[in-house]
């Protein structure tokens, strides 16, 4: 499913008029797909919809979903309280309606139906919420009824978390043509609800999408024949001190759950019969002088390290070698990419990029597809900023959103897995941005799995490692 900006929604209608796709068709066209979603996802003549829609092209919609409701002989009320509709299109969608001898109110009720929609500001919203909506939607948030919203909650941005203290809190929010960036970025992304796409029959033109399970599916491969352990490449990781092996031990059995067909570990001397009784199946390096000339396929840098000078000269020479090298924790730091030989994949969470970007972490919060973006593509790095929603930037300007992972995740610990599965995919996949990608999804994925028989918070990191092999069996079943 694609994720578009406003701009770009706006740039598609107008595309799609210039071909002769006029505004009252794509609205009819939306109005029908909403139709036809609510209609699966309800029982739609068991319930009474009251239907309050703005004057835009969001309202609009709304006349068109009720025309359709009310010809169904679903018991439906439009109303428009903020005034009739004044978009040409929401114009002539109303006169059309209302020839049909359909009435409509610019009070509202006492009370709704069993179904409130919210069909008042889309994603031409400005905010804050000026003082004649407020009342408005005070009024809707006090019903008690299954709160539907289209296209967005009113009174959340569309591309960025902001939200206005009024603004609409949904049960389920029906999006058209695809995700708005505020569905994954708070605190707007609490009002929407269960989130659908409906398709309006424009063509898909967003280099930004929700990964799935089908996308992984397709680029996890777990097969193979006349394989040895060189065939699945051989990862470098640098991580670990003696005060921190557990980092080490945990990125270490991510890669090699996750099908590393070789591991170096790179840490003192003190770590290894740790990092070892949880991963037999590494080799070490203790040399403090870390030799890069070996034929390591991918390397990965950060876990459990300070950022010290030490770091830095390392992650130059890093920088200076062509493998593909993913850089976290102690390894997080401002720099330029510029003189960069590889290609870098960079995990920071929130604070870790506020600290690299210089920006606040609200405004990375609010903003974390953009901000991700921006510097993937400014610096030509892959970034995953993590949390819930991970984003992963590509430096061509695409990127990814997550959707699997819940709160089991919030645990130190969790992010040095998450580096040991990218070293392992990046290892196996030639193609880093799916490799990447599918790293993201699987570490929440195997979160998921643990939330369905368990408290999602007694998950512990290290869990992650022994769930991935049930994990990639059921995605792999998605093709
Ligand atoms: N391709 C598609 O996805 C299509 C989607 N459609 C729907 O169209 C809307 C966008 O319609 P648009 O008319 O551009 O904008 P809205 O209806 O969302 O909002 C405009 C009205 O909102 C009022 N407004 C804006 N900010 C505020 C505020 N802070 N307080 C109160 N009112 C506000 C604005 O009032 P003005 O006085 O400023 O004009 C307008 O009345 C999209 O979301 C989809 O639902 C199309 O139907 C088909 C293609
Ligand atoms: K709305």
């Amino acid at each position: 499913m694609y994720i578009y900006k406003s701009s770009q929604i706006k740039e598609a209608d107008k595309w799609a008029e210039e071909q002769g796709m006029t505004a009252f068709t794509l609205m009819e066209l939306s109005g029908v797909g909403l139709f036809n979603a609510i209609k699966q996802d309800l029982d739609i003549h068991k319930h009474h919809f009251t239907i309050i829609a703005g004057k835009g092209n969001n309202g609009g919609d709304g006349i068109v979903l009720a025309r359709y409701l009310q010809i169904a002989g679903v018991r439906c009320t439009l109303f428009f309280p903020l005034g009739l509709p004044v978009s040409a299109a929401s114009k002539a969608h109303f006169d059309y309606y209302s020839s049909l001898g359909f009435s409509v109110s610019t009070n509202l009720p006492d009370q709704s139906g069993s179904i409130l929609v919210d069909s008042l500001l889309g994603i031409g919203v400005k905010l804050p919420l000026r003082e004649n909506i407020q009342h408005v939607m005070d009024w809707m948030n006090r019903q008690v009824a299954m709160k539907v919203a289209i296209d967005l909650p009113t009174g959340a941005a569309s591309d960025d978390g902001d939200c206005d203290k009024h603004a609409f809190k949904a049960d389920r929010t029906y999006s058209l043509h695809g995700y708005k960036p505020s569905r994954f970025l708070f605190p707007a992304a609490s009002l929407y609800g269960e989130t659908k796409v409906v398709e309006i029959g424009l063509p898909h033109t967003s280099n930004w999408k929700v990964r799935s399970a089908l996308d992984v599916a397709k680029s996890l491969t777990y097969s193979g024949r006349n394989t040895h352990k060189g065939t699945f490449g051989h990862g470098l990781l640098i991580a670990g001190t003696k005060d921190m092996p557990g980092s080490a031990a945990l990125a270490a059995s991510g890669a090699v759950s996750c099908g590393a067909g070789k591991l170096t570990v790179q840490t003192e001397k003190e770590a290894v019969p740790i990092i070892a009784s949880h991963v037999p199946e590494a080799m070490y390096q203790i040399n403090p002088h870390i030799e890069l000339d070996h034929s390591f396929d991918a390397i990965a840098a950060g876990c459990g390290r300070p950022s010290n000078d030490k770091m830095e000269t390392l992650i130059e020479e890093l920088l200076a070698q062509s493998k593909p090298v993913i850089l976290d924790a102690g390894a997080l730091y401002p720099r330029s990419y510029a003189k960069k030989k590889c290609p870098i994949i960079v995990t920071p969470h929130p604070g870790e990029f506020s600290r690299m970007t210089g920006k606040e972490i609200v405004y990375v919060q609010r903003t974390r597809l953009e901000a991700a973006s921006a510097y993937a593509v400014e610096n030509n790095v892959t970034v995953v900023l993590k949390g819930e929603y991970t984003v992963t930037a590509f430096a061509d300007g695409s990127g990814y959103v997550n959707v699997t992972g819940n709160d089991g995740l919030s645990k130190g610990g969790s992010g040095d897995v998450l580096t040991g599965l990218i070293l392992a995919l990046v290892l196996r996949n030639k193609n880093i941005k799916e490799a990447v990608a599918d790293a993201v999804y699987l570490h929440g994925y195997c979160a998921d799995k643990w939330k369905e028989a368990y408290p999602a918070q007694t998950m512990r990191p290290s869990y992650i490692s022994q769930i991935i092999a049930e994990a990639a069996n059921e995605i792999l079943k998605e093709t």
